[in-house]
């Protein structure tokens, strides 16, 4: 049954017609149409490149629409740009955090304002501050640097800077993806109490089926640019859902693990110790062997060390003391040994740390092998077309949407990103594998396809290092588990006999 809107309503109802965007000859928003009821929390779903996040830019007025219109209130609205967005009343809290670290939630909240006094009176404001806190649900020190804030707090502080720049229709992409499972129900707790009181409309884009079941009223699923299915969230299962969101396309099975780990230690790190970006120790000393044909899963909360031991073992980052030795011999972590030892990797946020985003699909997937045969000819003479080639087979085998080989990557969703990196870096024989949360942002027919791969890997014996936040991952595909916690090693299990409550605790530095 639908949930009847509240009785007393502030906020505002959001509604696109017919929305159509298109890119070159490709249309990436086909005749969308989107009904936000005011008051309701409703949850936009579709595979990675559905059109999710250009429905939504086009609403916020970073894209200008082919066709259609947005409507407020039942009136229609011409957005040219995020400033007008918010004169409207819309807001938008993203999967990463935009609050300047350095600076107290009260200070980015009073310099996000779109009008800022020359002398900014700090203790009126603070008092305006509080005061207007006081009218919400959310708790958070105002005083406190950005960069000190848990996680769940800082996205709290995103969505309450939305508040306070007067957002009655919060638009949020992928909120809930750093979070804890905790974190995640608080804060989508907290913003469904906002909707229940009428004060607030909000569309949720999340790939995840428990938080549309359990905060969405209304749920809205784009397949391929085009409407596939809009409704009352209690008219659906994750089942149905999830079929509207796939449609005929095959679901990759779990892939079985084959074989035992071997005796072979594959990558050994010794007493490693590296910095951070702020010249603090991260590596203390880490201890950790990868045997062939093995997944051992690097569980922890975010930074306690991971990023600095990921981008150790993949040459971006210099250790300060310890050993790394792959196949037996010590491994520098260059270029020569990467390519000799068949060291490859997964890094997180692809775009960034593997891509070159200007340089196309095939140019990107030839960044392993571009000098070398087929696709260098004489030594130095590259095969443009041979290159095209081989990224056409990639593409088909690993399933990156593109509009094709040539398209610059920074065009293609963050799910076909990572796809296409994935398909880079495990089309060749892998010895050693560092992936770094690698499903993360994606939608679940991507997270089965990229689980099997990895799996699939490891049964052909390469030695994976899966570092992840996701605890139910890491117990799903890890063959072992260590914990890190400020920078060492602190525990280490199989999943069977793994106890969550152990792990918990070794997690939080206990
Ligand atoms: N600026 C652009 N130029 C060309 N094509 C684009 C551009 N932005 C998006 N696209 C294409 O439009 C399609 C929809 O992308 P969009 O980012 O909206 O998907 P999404 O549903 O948000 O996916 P994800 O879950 O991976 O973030 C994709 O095929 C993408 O390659």
């Amino acid at each position: 049954m639908t949930r009847p809107l509240p009785a007393e309503i502030t906020a505002p109802a959001l509604e696109a017609v017919a929305l159509t965007k298109r890119f070159g000859a490709f249309t990436a928003l086909d005749s969308v149409s989107i009904k936000l009821r005011p008051g309701s929390v409703h949850a936009l779903l579709g595979e990675n490149g559905a059109g999710k996040s250009t429905l939504v830019k086009c609403v916020m007025g970073f894209y200008r629409p082919d066709d259609g219109a947005v409507l407020v209130n039942n009136h229609e609205v011409v957005i040219g740009d995020p400033r007008a967005a918010q004169t409207h009343g819309l807001g938008m809290v993203y999967q990463h955090f935009t609050l300047v670290p350095r600076m107290t939630v009260l200070e980015n909240l009073v310099m996000a304002r779109a009008s800022v006094p020359a002398v900014i009176d700090w203790a009126a404001e603070r008092a305006a501050l509080a005061a207007f806190l006081a009218t919400m649900p959310f708790r958070i020190d105002i005083d406190a640097p950005v960069a000190a804030l848990a996680a769940g707090d800082k996205q709290k502080a995103e969505i309450v800077k939305q508040l306070y720049l007067k957002a009655r229709i919060l638009i949020l992409d992928e909120p809930t993806s750093v979070l804890t499972p905790d974190e995640a129900d608080e804060t989508l707790g907290l913003i469904r109490a906002m909707a229940l009181a009428g004060r607030l409309t909000v569309l949720i884009i999340t790939h995840k089926f428990r938080e549309v079941m359990a905060f969405a009223d209304d749920v809205t699923v784009l397949r391929r640019g085009k409407l596939a299915g809009t409704g009352s969230v209690a008219a659906h299962t994750p089942d149905s859902l999830a079929r509207l969101m796939i449609g005929e396309s095959a679901i990759a099975a779990p892939a079985a693990r084959d074989g035992a780990p071997t005796n072979e230690v594959r990558l050994a790190v010794a007493g490693l110790r590296a910095d951070d970006e702020s010249g603090m120790p991260a590596l203390r000393g880490v201890d950790l062997q990868v045997h062939a044909r093995e997944i051992v899963g690097v569980a922890g909360v975010s930074g306690n060390g991971q990023v600095e031991l990921v981008q150790v073992l993949a040459g971006q980052r210099t250790a300060t003391g310890g050993s790394l030795r792959v196949h037996g011999e010590l491994y520098a972590a260059d270029r020569a040994d990467i390519r000799r030892h068949k060291v490859h990797c997964l890094p997180e946020e692809p775009l960034r740390n593997a891509c070159v985003p200007g340089m196309s699909v095939a140019e990107n997937m030839a960044f392993r092998c571009f000098d070398e045969a087929p696709l260098a000819r004489g030594g130095w003479w590259l095969d443009l077309a041979a290159m095209r080639r081989a990224a056409r087979d990639l593409i088909a085998r690993y399933r990156v949407k593109t509009t094709g080989p040539e398209a610059p990557i920074a065009t293609l969703s963050g799910g076909n990103v990572q796809r296409a990196v994935l398909a880079r870096e495990l089309s060749r024989d892998v010895d050693v594998l560092i992936a770094a949360n690698p499903v993360f942002g994606l939608d679940f027919a991507a997270v089965a396809d990229i689980h099997a791969q990895i799996v699939e890997a490891r049964n052909r014996g390469t030695a994976v290092l899966l570092v992840s936040e996701d605890l139910d991952e890491l117990l799903e595909l890890s063959d072992r588990l260590v914990v890190m916690s400020r920078g060492v090693i602190v525990h280490e299990t199989t999943p069977a006999a793994a106890d969550l409550t152990v792990i918990g605790r070794c997690m939080a530095g206990h």
